[in-house]
């Protein structure tokens, strides 16, 4: 069967190149076969139900998955022409590049301006002018300084959660990130939080590359270039988001997003 991918992303710089990458946990195989490519400032969509390997792909872009005991990959991701899984990258170097924010909001138990400096002090940032601007800079890119910039040594759990979700993207931020992972970001927020962070992706799309994550078809449509449709642990579909929204080629996907499964 020929899988409708557009596979060079025609008119776009290549971020993440995804060549036939398989990945298991132990003996089940969670990953088959993915080749489709992920293009720069774009936002692309990964949808599909519970189980499908999606949080498992994210994880894999920047290798956090290999946290996990037992995980063997085979194949290749190149991101920006190498490849991630070769002996050479280091994955702490990996990690700066492609930052991740999840699920729930993890702010660590500490001031707002800490959770910010946290990355650029680990990189030898000690310069307080200079991260005083990293703090500013971040939290206005996040769409946060105003409502944060007179209590910027308060405590970050005294945050609301949608504003402590933007926190944890202006800590990715600090460290100046190439591309954005977000697994279900909204999840745990109300329609208002949600909203604000859509907005936020938006914006931050024009500098950043963003992958995510989402349950949400309506989030998919409303916020993503170009949509993966996965299933058990394959793509069954990629492409323009406005295509496999309105047009799509395979009939899982039409059964998927019109809410007859999953
Ligand atoms: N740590 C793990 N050890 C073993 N198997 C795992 C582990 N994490 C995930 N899996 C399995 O890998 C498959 C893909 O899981 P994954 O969490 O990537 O799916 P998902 O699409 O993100 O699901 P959800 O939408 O429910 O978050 C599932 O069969 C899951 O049981």
């Amino acid at each position: 069967m020929t899988i409708p991918i557009d596979k060079n992303n025609k008119g776009q710089n290549v971020i993440y190149d995804v060549k036939n990458l398989d990945l298991w946990y132990g003996n089940d195989q969670a990953l088959k076969n993915l080749d489709f490519a992920i293009g720069e400032n774009e936002v692309t969509a990964i949808i599909g139900p519970s189980g499908c390997g999606k949080s498992t792909f994210i994880k894999t872009l920047n290798r956090m998955i290999e946290m996990i005991p037992n995980v063997r990959t085979s194949g290749e991701i190149l991101y920006r022409g190498t490849n991630i899984f070769d002996k050479s990258v280091r994955v702490e170097e990996l990690r700066t590049k492609v930052g991740m924010v999840f699920q729930k909001p993890n702010p660590f138990p500490k001031s707002i301006y800490e959770n910010v400096v946290y990355g650029p002090k680990i990189h030898g940032i000690r310069n307080k002018k200079q991260l005083m601007e990293i703090v500013e800079t971040s939290l206005k890119s996040a769409a946060l300084w105003d409502e944060v910039k007179d209590r910027l040594h308060d405590n970050a759990y005294g945050l609301s959660g949608g504003q402590q979700q933007r926190l944890c993207i202006a800590r990715c931020l600090a460290i100046q990130p190439d591309v954005l992972l977000m697994d279900e970001p909204t999840s745990a927020l109300d329609p208002i939080a949600t909203h604000r962070i859509e907005e936020l992706i938006e914006e931050l799309k024009k500098n950043y590359t963003i992958v995510i994550v989402t349950h949400s078809m309506h989030q998919a449509g409303r916020i993503s270039d170009k949509t993966a449709f996965f299933l058990s642990g394959e793509i069954i579909e990629f492409g323009k988001t406005t295509v496999i929204f309105s047009n799509p080629k395979d009939q899982r996907t039409e059964d998927y997003i019109t809410g007859r499964f999953g």
